[in-house]
């Protein structure tokens, strides 16, 4: 932690200076000091474990109340001792600060105490704390540490209530709000972790949820405060099913289409066990976790983890959770896992960790949980071995504890233990499906690195774990609308704008096959005014945090006001397509068809998530006609089945039976953002493959003329067809770019005249185009909702 927690807090503040105050003389004044950072009442925030890796956002603290001024170099806090409404003026509600960013500059340019100092004694008065604001000076709110006794919630309620006390006062400030400077390492990253993280949103008190659905799982009452606290009403049916059974002490292998609520389906039994031990006593003294998650990413076990801690945000008392994922040092990832009641992690981290430190194995061996999260993409992403690593180390017997005799495997006898085994995913193969379904012989020992194979290695308590299919008849989620437009392969940009178009209050999520469409795709967007964000395998953690934070943010509903399309557009590979849980993502966009039905279901799963609707495009070019045929058919295949429909028809995607001379309007744009960004990526790629060759010639001792150079770089090979395009592009000069860049900038200013009356598509008015032309612009759209 960066900053000496222990505040300097003015010992010389006479009392009698402080009820002066209070008394209300100074209260009318609207005057400014300059106030030593020390002296400023901060409160600790709240990072949620998500954030881990976001180096130095650790003890982050905030302020409200305080002006920032800059001087020169020189950064000050200015703070009043009277909140007001005078324009201009720092209120409490539209001034927050968070220290430790804030001081990552002030420590370039940091006001001397001493100046500062003198500055207060210049205005005669000492600061005197946010007099107004109550709460923090006489209930100051404390923060919540994990795993501790939280507050009675009466008492909590108290809180948020004295917090809203000086609600007059914020309306003033919204009226009178003027840009607060937010001078920050990374003011995007910090905005966004603050207005996005899902922490239970601290929103006005609501009527209490009625749970009297719930009653049939026979869950605690403290369990179903937590369930009102999230305000769900009722189980989803995979939570209805596979919460008795695992309550109830099974193995449980739970099938059920993305966002239906697997999470709690394992979730809520799991905190419910630690609620019965926990009041046992059994948690007390040297305790060992109950549960540990394996999850196939590192973005996903912080999800899980953060779901989790939400559900026991209603609880008075809970578990400790941890997640053990890279980008934490070690060290105290084992402090830690000493603490943790439940663990999530990734396989490689979790096994680098807990392999290490026997105390710490030993403890983690006791657990009564083991779930097996996504575990078809566990074994995809080549993590099998560590999650097998672990499972045997789980196993091992230690001394005192007796083998399983009765175990029919050719190994060593493995060891009796006493944990359930869970195992959740959207998709199963077929085949196993119905080997669970008890459709076919329960031989669990399918070729190394299947997902049966790795059932085999679970070590299931049961010899037949209940298999709980949520969804045999359609792998998709109910409100999901699946569309399909067909178009050449060189016109996908083109239909993409179009479709985007569609959507532009809504989140949109446009996966790609290829981390260089991905490159080319996101400033193509850009260009056209649509707010486009990349995220791909290739980009450091931290930008990936924070493309996934920035795509999470609300829109803006005042930035950017020559473009009214505000709502984000995530650019993605299939890292975003497992498990993650973005709310309002209304739309997936399939740029390149799925290489599987797999990644289909799970890419399409990021919309219709829980109760809410979506919509899921595949724009497909002429070549992959038969491969998404096939995609549908394998997707569809058991709804088919259901409906007696043949496998020639769609199955419940529809065709989108798009206007292509509407469409063709958009040409001229998409023409010149394309090449704009081509040319771009072009130079980009050229001025690298330079100074690559350059280094390379000068470690080599050798050098270069110009035409040697050029020779170099015009090699001819394989792939010589692209190279020569992009040497093209290289040479296309500054001012031509320039002008391409003003013709877009004009374009996109002017109507489009589709030649349909005073129907218009441009970049301004989407408004009116949802309202004149949605319809006739995509033709044929009925049922799916665009
Ligand atoms: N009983 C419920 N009622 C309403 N919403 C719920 C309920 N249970 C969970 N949810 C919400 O549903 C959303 C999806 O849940 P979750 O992420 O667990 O889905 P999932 O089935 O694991 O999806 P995926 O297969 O894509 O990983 C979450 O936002 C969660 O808060």
């Amino acid at each position: 932690m960066a900053f000496d927690k222990k505040r300097k807090h003015s010992g010389e503040q006479p009392q009698a200076k402080r009820s002066q105050s209070k008394a209300g003389t100074k209260r009318q004044k609207t005057d400014k000091r300059v106030v030593p950072v020390d002296e400023l009442p901060w409160q600790t925030v709240e990072v949620p474990e998500m954030f881990d890796d976001a180096e130095g956002f650790y003890g982050l603290e905030e302020i409200q109340g305080v002006e920032v001024v800059r001087e020169g170099d020189v950064v000050k806090f200015v703070s009043s001792n009277h909140y007001t409404s005078a324009p201009g003026f720092c209120n409490p509600y539209t001034c927050k600060i968070q220290r430790k960013s804030y001081l990552c500059l002030s420590q370039v340019a940091a006001v001397p105490k001493g100046k500062a100092d003198k500055k207060d004694e210049d205005d005669g008065e000492e600061f005197e704390g946010f007099d107004d604001t109550p709460e923090m000076e006489s209930t100051p709110v404390e923060t919540k540490a994990k795993g501790q006794k939280k507050e009675p919630k009466a008492k909590k309620k108290e809180v948020k209530e004295s917090k809203k006390e000086p609600k007059d006062g914020k309306k003033d400030a919204k009226e009178h709000k003027k840009p607060v400077p937010q001078p920050t390492e990374d003011p995007e990253l910090v905005s966004n972790l603050f207005t996005s993280i899902d922490t239970l949103p601290d929103v006005e008190p609501e009527e209490d949820v009625d749970t009297s659905e719930w009653a049939p799982l026979e869950l605690s009452s403290d369990m179903l405060a937590a369930i009102g606290n999230l305000r769900f009403s009722k189980p989803t049916p995979i939570q209805a099913r596979a919460i008795p059974e695992i309550i109830d002490g099974h193995d449980v292998i739970g099938k059920a289409s993305t966002g239906s609520g697997k999470t709690l389906a394992f979730g809520i039994p799991i905190v419910e066990s630690w609620l019965a031990k926990r009041a046992e006593g059994k948690q007390d003294g040297k305790k060992h976790p109950v549960a540990m998650i394996l999850s196939p990413t590192r973005e996903l076990a912080h999800q899980i983890s953060d779901h989790l801690k939400k559900l026991c945000d209603g609880l008075t008392d809970s578990p400790y959770i941890c997640s053990v994922t890279g980008g934490l040092a070690i060290q105290k990832q084992l402090r830690q896992l000493e603490k943790a009641d439940i663990i999530i992690g990734t396989p490689g981290r979790l096994w680098e960790v807990i392999s290490t430190e026997t105390s710490i194995m030993n403890s983690i061996r006791a657990i009564d949980f083991l779930v097996v999260d996504e575990a078809d993409r566990l074994l995809k992403d080549g993590q099998f071995k560590e999650a097998e690593d672990i499972i045997k180390a789980l196993d091992r017997t230690r001394p005192g504890e007796e083998a399983d005799e009765d175990s029919d495997s050719d190994e060593e006898p493995i060891p009796k233990h006493h944990r359930q085994t869970l195992v959740f995913s959207a998709t199963f193969n077929k085949a196993l499906q119905q080997k669970l379904a008890g459709k076919a012989r329960f031989n669990l020992m399918g070729e190394a690195e299947s997902l049966e194979h790795l059932l085999k290695k679970l070590n299931f308590r049961e010899a037949k774990p209940k298999f709980i299919d949520a969804n045999p008849v359609s792998q998709m989620a109910d409100r999901l609308k699946e569309g399909l437009i067909h178009c050449g392969d060189l016109e996908k940009d083109l239909y993409l704008y179009a479709v985007l178009l569609l959507q532009p209050t809504r989140r949109a999520l446009v996966f790609t096959n290829a981390i260089n469409t991905v490159r080319r795709l996101t400033p193509f967007l850009q260009n056209l005014n649509l707010p486009a964000i990349s995220l791909h395998s290739d980009m450091e953690q931290k930008a990936r945090l924070r493309s996934l934070e920035k795509f999470k943010a609300d829109p803006p509903t005042n930035a950017n006001p020559g473009s009214s399309i505000q709502a984000p557009i995530l650019v993605a590979t299939d890292v975003a397509a497992r498990g993650l849980d973005i709310p309002n993502v209304d739309l997936v966009i399939h740029y390149h068809v799925p290489r599987s039905a797999d990644d289909y279901v799970h890419r399409s799963g990021r919309t219709a998530r829980a109760t809410q609707s979506g919509v899921s495009i595949m724009l497909c070019g002429p070549k992959e006609d038969i491969p998404t045929q096939r995609l549908i058919a394998k997707v569809h295949a058991s709804a088919a089945a259901a409906s007696g429909k043949s496998k020639k028809d769609l199955l419940g995607v529809q065709t989108i039976d798009i206007d292509r001379r509407l469409v063709s309007h958009l040409k001229p744009r998409v023409t010149l953002s394309k090449k704009i960004t081509e040319t771009t990526i072009a130079k980009e790629k050229g001025a690298k493959e330079d100074d690559w060759l350059k280094n390379a010639a000068e470690e080599l001792g050798i050098e270069l003329d110009e035409d040697e150079f050029e020779k170099v770089g015009s090699w001819k090979g394989k792939g010589s067809g692209k190279k020569q395009k992009e040497r093209e592009a290289r040479e296309v000069g500054k001012q031509e770019v320039q002008k391409w860049r003003w013709e877009l900038k004009e374009l996109l200013k002017k109507r489009v005249n589709t030649g349909v009356s005073e129907k218009y598509l441009n970049g301004v008015d989407v408004e009116g185009l949802l309202r004149g032309v949605r319809s006739e612009f995509l033709g044929q759209v009925e049922g799916l909702g665009l």
